[in-house]
């Protein structure tokens, strides 16, 4: 009896990964046949990517070595049940993000517990996404975010104090987990308008939602780096039922906050028509119109229209101005229902998405900075000049050019993410075929790529973003940490309002000694940061001075 039922069940394993394979080079056959690493190859890469990965190197490395040894900006490589299309040309890029924009690929079903599932901002589309994004675009406005520097500062000084005790006893502080949990409050605050108090809590307790969010995401990772058994997470009843736990154990610290601020804006009276959209178009923030960003030379601003107004911003408390109420009274306004699985869908990319990203940028900008005291004297004598000791306002941050420019280029060597989209079966790219295979932009090799940056490509130099001239000639696509088109990054003016305040009330008071193991390793989950957490020394900038 078993002896029938294995056998049976392996024939029909079997079948499928035949019928699998043979589809898969169908799919690929339109248009001419891609590049791809000979057997030899991709054995070779094999060792190469287990010690970059011991080493902690950049697993992008990989595509960018494969790359250079068949001499081409695209190829594909197999991984296991699939093909990824790999594309390290920007004008290739530029037609996958931009001119056919195509959808997000289903590489991200990995994360659905993350981020609730298939309704999420980060992987919808049509006409879903359309909708969730003009309701959202809003709370993420220059215009509105400005006023919330207060809540940045505030939840900063609480890191500020955690520094001040470690100066006094010299311990080694961890800046990435710190970072992590500061920019997890900030981004509570902002978006559900809550303190959980996360930071603090790492004195002694575990906050409870950190703590959630954490079991869940490990969990997710386990899964996500055993490519070959993945499926079993969903499907085998027992690690269903763990990650059904864990999903719910995280979902319910959100939902009553959720339904709270539902119930609210449901009672609120109707404001009347929305506000008329703001000057020209604004997908991502409405950069254009940002002053911290023209105080930058502009370079590679690729907003695309989108309709969609500032909406109504009034609200009396912090929690009616948090992003998830505005959202609401924008939805309201605009005759659009929300449905409570929606909203938390979009909470939890929130969350996922607005923190640790920030924590890492900040991270890798202090360790480089640790690297080059130049750029960090340059940094503080601006700060000084700039905010003069005191906490700084949404108008300093956007007088801040140079520590602008420090953000700028911790975002180009060390960008978190990528991109994966999907082309329908039968599509072709500059004559290949691509159809029905993922396509990964790794972001990392087109930031470090001499061709375009020059041969200081790996070198950290802020003053790259002052040589107006030079970035004017440079094609857009060869930076894009927050990628390009319709689907750029929503938190982009948030996350680069945080990371100025974060470094202007550091700096104002500390500079920081590494103190890990050089180089600093890396890991890659769902997005790639600091593997050693980039352990820091913190000095006082006061004993400096005496
Ligand atoms: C330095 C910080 C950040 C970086 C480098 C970054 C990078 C990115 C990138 C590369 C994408 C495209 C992802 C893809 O195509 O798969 C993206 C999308 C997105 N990001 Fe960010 N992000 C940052 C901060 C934030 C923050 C603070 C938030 C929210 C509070 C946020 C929310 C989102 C959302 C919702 C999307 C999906 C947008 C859409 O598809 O319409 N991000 N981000």
């Amino acid at each position: 009896m078993w002896f029938i039922l294995i056998t049976s069940g392996l024939s029909i394993l079997i079948a499928t990964f035949i019928a699998y394979t043979v589809l898969k080079h169908r799919l690929l056959r339109n248009g001419a046949p891609l590049p791809c690493p000979p057997r030899s190859l991709i054995l070779r890469n094999i060792p190469l990517m287990a010690d970059a990965m011991k080493k902690g190197m950049h697993i992008d490395l990989l595509w960018k070595g494969i790359s250079e040894q068949l001499g081409s900006k695209i190829f594909f490589v197999d991984v296991i049940f699939f093909k990824l299309v790999v594309i390290l040309d920007v004008d290739m890029a530029k037609e996958v993000l931009v001119t056919k924009n195509y959808p997000k690929s289903f590489t991200y079903d990995s994360f659905y517990s993350l981020i609730g599932g298939k309704k999420s901002i980060l992987v919808s589309g049509g006409n879903l996404w359309h909708e969730q994004r003009m309701v959202f675009n809003p709370g993420f406005h220059y215009q509105y975010l400005k006023n919330l520097v207060p809540i940045f500062a505030s939840n900063t000084e609480r890191l500020v104090s955690i520094l001040d005790k470690r100066c006094v006893t010299q311990e080694v502080v961890s800046m990435h987990l710190l970072l992590t949990k500061l920019t997890m409050d900030i981004i509570c605050e902002v978006v559900l308008g809550v303190t959980f108090n996360v930071l603090t809590k790492e004195e002694g307790r575990t906050s409870e939602l950190y703590s959630s969010f954490k079991e869940l995401m490990d969990n997710v990772l386990w899964f996500f780096k055993r490519q070959g058994i993945e499926w079993t997470r969903d499907y085998l009843p027992w690690n269903a039922l763990t990650m059904y736990r864990l999903e719910t154990r995280y979902n319910n610290i959100l939902i009553p906050i959720i339904k709270q601020r539902m119930a609210e804006l449901e009672a609120e009276p109707a404001l009347g028509s929305p506000a008329p959209s703001p000057k020209g178009s604004w997908v991502g923030g409405g950069l254009e119109e940002d002053p911290m960003f023209r105080s930058l030379p502009s370079f590679g601003s690729d907003h695309l229209s989108l309709d969609g107004s500032l909406g109504t911003l009034a609200g009396n408390s912090d929690k009616d101005m948090c992003v998830l109420s505005v959202a609401l009274r924008t939805a309201k306004e605009k005759g659009i229902k929300m449905e409570l699985d929606t909203v938390l869908a979009q909470v939890k990319t929130f969350f996922l998405a607005g923190h640790d990203t920030t924590a890492t940028t900040v991270s890798w900008a202090i360790y480089e900075l640790a690297h080059n005291k130049e750029a960090e004297e340059k940094m503080v004598a601006e700060i000084n000049q700039v905010c003069g000791g005191r906490i700084p306002t949404s108008d300093d941050l956007s007088q801040l050019t140079y520590t602008g420019c420090v953000v700028r280029e911790a975002l180009r060597m060390w960008p978190p993410g990528g991109t994966t989209r999907i082309a329908p079966v039968g599509a072709t790219l500059k004559g290949y075929g691509i159809g029905g295979h993922p396509l990964y932009i790794p972001h990392y090799c087109l930031h470090r790529d001499p061709q375009l940056w020059g041969e200081d490509a790996d070198e950290f130099k802020p003053e790259r973003w002052l040589d107006e001239d030079k970035l004017q000639k440079m094609n857009p696509f060869a930076y894009q940490p927050f990628s390009k088109g319709k689907r750029n990054c929503i938190g982009q003016t948030f996350a680069v309002l945080e990371a100025r305040t974060l470094l202007a009330m550091l700096y104002s008071k500390f500079s920081f000694q590494y103190a890990g193991s050089e180089p600093e390793r890396q890991v890659h989950n769902v997005t790639s940061h600091p593997k050693d957490g980039v352990l820091m020394r913190v000095v006082s900038r006061a004993g400096m001075s005496q």
